[in-house]
């Protein structure tokens, strides 16, 4: 049998019990981990996240190029750190939950795709540069209901999720054996019908804020 590796997040029954908020576990794969979490924001914050994001997009840039990239075809912005009271209690739940420090944490993104738009598959550790401090997890916010498609999908494990709002998927690829990183390439399927906002948390494995 299969060993199974050490991993990130430990959770113990069906909820977890953030400072300010009761998180259920609505779905589960075992390796590699991934979790789908129901409300983990309200809808009022799902809303202000939007609201504070809408005039900040720009259309996304991938890799040390930073050319515009059809990889990517939704705009993105990322908020400073604890710029406000909203993303402070926001990035304090999410690490309590990710299990990994505030100070693990980069800068939490939004990413805006209007119909059509899509993010093809891809790791979100890097395979190159700066694997020393690389990534270790993910925690995919959904910030709205999409009409039709716009789905999280996991092709090497022909798995889906579809965004609902305040919901969220979390997956991490820490792991020794590769080989269950490399099952977690995942793609944003292109939205059909509607537009869809997602909130992305990724964690480092050492320290990257400097406050
Ligand atoms: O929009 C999605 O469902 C995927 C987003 C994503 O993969 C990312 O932000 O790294
Ligand atoms: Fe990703």
């Amino acid at each position: 049998m299969a060993i199974i590796e050490q991993t990130i997040f430990n959770s113990f029954g069906n909820k977890i019990m953030t400072k300010d908020k009761e998180i259920h576990i609505v779905g589960k794969m075992d390796e590699p981990l991934i979790f789908i979490f129901d409300n983990v924001l309200s809808y009022t914050e799902c809303d202000s996240l939007i609201d504070l994001a809408k005039n900040r997009m720009q259309r996304a840039k991938i890799g040390k190029s930073r050319v515009v990239s059809d990889i990517r075809t939704s705009s993105s912005m990322f908020f400073e750190e604890s710029e406000n009271e909203l993303i402070q209690t926001i990035e304090c739940r999410v690490s309590e939950l990710m299990n990994v420090p505030v100070s693990h944490a980069e800068p939490l993104q939004i990413l805006h795709y209007k119909a059509g738009d899509q993010y093809q598959p891809h790791f979100d550790y890097f395979t190159s540069g700066n694997i020393e401090n690389n990534r270790v997890s993910t925690l995919l916010i959904y910030l709205n209901d999409v009409e039709k498609g716009g789905e999280t999908y996991f092709p090497s494990l022909r798995f889906a999720v579809t965004p609902k709002k305040g919901s969220a998927v979390y997956f991490e690829y820490f792991y020794n054996d590769h080989r269950l990183n490399e099952l977690t390439l995942h793609a944003g399927n292109p939205v059909a019908a509607g537009e869809k906002w997602v909130a992305t948390q990724w964690m480092r494995r050492q320290r990257h804020r400097h406050m």
